[in-house]
């Protein structure tokens, strides 16, 4: 089990690159089994676990997945002929769910083992299935699978008001709209931006969506796609991660290639927090020291403050003044980082879904173990402002979104490495 050992204090500085977006590339790689004819290539592909995960998933559906370069894929979905996606994958990941889409549309029946809930909540998929079934697919749920299959020849266009403006939802209703007869109208749907750069993927392929970003998108169905050519936009939870990171350390770090319009509410924070922020075309640089001001925030779908960094912020919230409140709004059960971070010398009360964290001097290294991704991540930005050495376990998590997390750290002066 390999792990990471920090020694705090190090003020980073320097510049950073941030990668694609898993999040973006996720459903983008799950769309390409839309194609029927043709090669996409997909450029910033970041080769993260998931990313692996989800290239098994449809390779196993009989699509062909070649790496040209560290960052570029090419898929040739031409020969997927496969409705049950592989299990034991499918279960190592819950965006793998974001095949089922694509395949009823593809395939014209999907089977699927249920994602089942996480460490941040129970993550149901019933809005998908509600949008499955109002295309015209017969839905069944049972024995751990989702069975689905087109009643007559092809999905149908329809109108699906989201009870919950959910990404993942948005995304699958979109793949399979995307192949249907004639027009589908998502309201409610989520505004994120990997949603806009899973739309243009896919208008790239042929399709015909309009309106991703806004929570109206009008699909008007087409008959095949084919491969294309597309760039995954840059990650604004990594962008954010290490902007928080740099904060926490009081230093001036630059994070190339982040978007500032996609980091508003995080942004926004920082600067009320005290934190100085400079943005231009090309990235985001945090400058002048850690912040010296508690924040009220509250996680919210795009473009409210991300649930993806929340962990992140709070790790950071820990040693402002004064007090600070977090409410976890997304997710039920998001605040495993809580008691490790509390195990590091942090005050942090919790009342249903609000934390109360007042701000201690300085944080304390400790062992530590990551329960999930984000909280992993708020562990090492503790582990970076923290006095002394921290370790922390449960690297599995912080791969899955955080590819050569210690070598960029490293790259701009964190004492951190990995030991097995
Ligand atoms: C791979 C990926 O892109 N993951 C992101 C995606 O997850 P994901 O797409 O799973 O998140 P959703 O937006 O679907 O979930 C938001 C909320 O809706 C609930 N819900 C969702 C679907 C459904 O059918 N029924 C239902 O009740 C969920 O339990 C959760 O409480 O968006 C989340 C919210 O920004 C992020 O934290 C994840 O990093
Ligand atoms: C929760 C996350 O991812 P996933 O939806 O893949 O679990 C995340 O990226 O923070």
């Amino acid at each position: 089990m390999s792990k990471y050992l920090i020694r705090g204090g190090n003020r980073l500085s320097g510049s950073v690159k941030v990668d694609g977006a898993k999040n973006a590339v996720l459903p983008i790689i799950a769309a390409s089994i839309l194609a029927s004819e043709g090669t996409s290539v997909i450029e910033d592909v970041p080769w993260l676990t998931d990313v692996e995960t989800i290239s098994e998933v449809i390779i196993a559906l009989g699509a062909e997945v070649r790496r040209e370069s560290d960052s570029i894929l090419h898929i040739d979905s031409q020969n997927v002929n496969e409705w049950i996606a592989e299990e034991s994958l499918v279960r190592k990941m819950r965006a793998s769910f974001l095949v089922m889409g694509p395949l009823l549309a593809r395939m014209g029946q999907a089977r699927v083992a249920l994602p089942g809930g996480c460490a941040i909540g129970a993550r149901p998929v019933d809005q998908h299935l509600k949008g499955f079934q109002a295309l015209g697919a017969e839905v069944e749920v049972g024995r751990g699978h989702v069975q689905a299959r087109v009643k007559g020849k092809r999905l149908k266009g329809t109108r699906i008001y989201l009870d919950i403006q959910s990404v993942g939802a948005t995304q699958n209703i979109m793949m399979a709209a995307a192949l249907a007869e004639g027009r589908t109208v998502i309201e409610n749907a989520a505004k994120e931006p990997e949603i806009v750069d899973l739309a243009n993927y896919l208008n790239a392929m042929g399709a015909n969506v309009r309106g991703a970003g806004t929570d109206v998108i009008r699909i008007e169905g087409v008959e095949s796609l084919r491969g294309a050519n597309h760039t995954v936009i840059p990650d604004r939870i990594q962008a954010g991660t290490f902007l928080i990171a740099a904060a926490m350390t009081g230093g001036e770090v630059y994070v190339e290639g982040a978007i500032s319009n996609h980091l508003k509410p995080v942004i926004a924070k920082m600067k009320e927090a005290g934190i100085g922020i400079e943005e231009d075309v090309a990235g985001i640089r945090t400058v002048g020291g850690p912040g010296n001001k508690p924040l009220d925030l509250k996680t919210l779908p795009y473009p409210g403050f991300p649930t993806d960094m929340q962990a992140q912020m709070m790790a950071l919230l820990t040693v402002l003044p004064g007090n600070s409140l977090v409410t976890e709004s997304v997710f039920e059960n998001r605040y495993m980082h809580v008691a490790e971070l509390q195990r590091m010398g942090a005050d942090i009360k919790i009342e249903g879904r609000t934390a109360m964290i007042t701000g201690v001097p300085y944080l304390t290294g400790a062992s530590v173990t990551a329960s999930d991704l984000r909280a992993g991540a708020a562990l090492v930005i503790a582990g970076l402002g923290a006095q002394g050495e921290t370790e922390v376990q449960g690297l599995h998590h912080i791969d899955r979104g955080y590819l050569t997390f210690e070598d960029k750290l490293r790259s701009i002066g964190a004492d951190i490495e990995r030991v097995e």
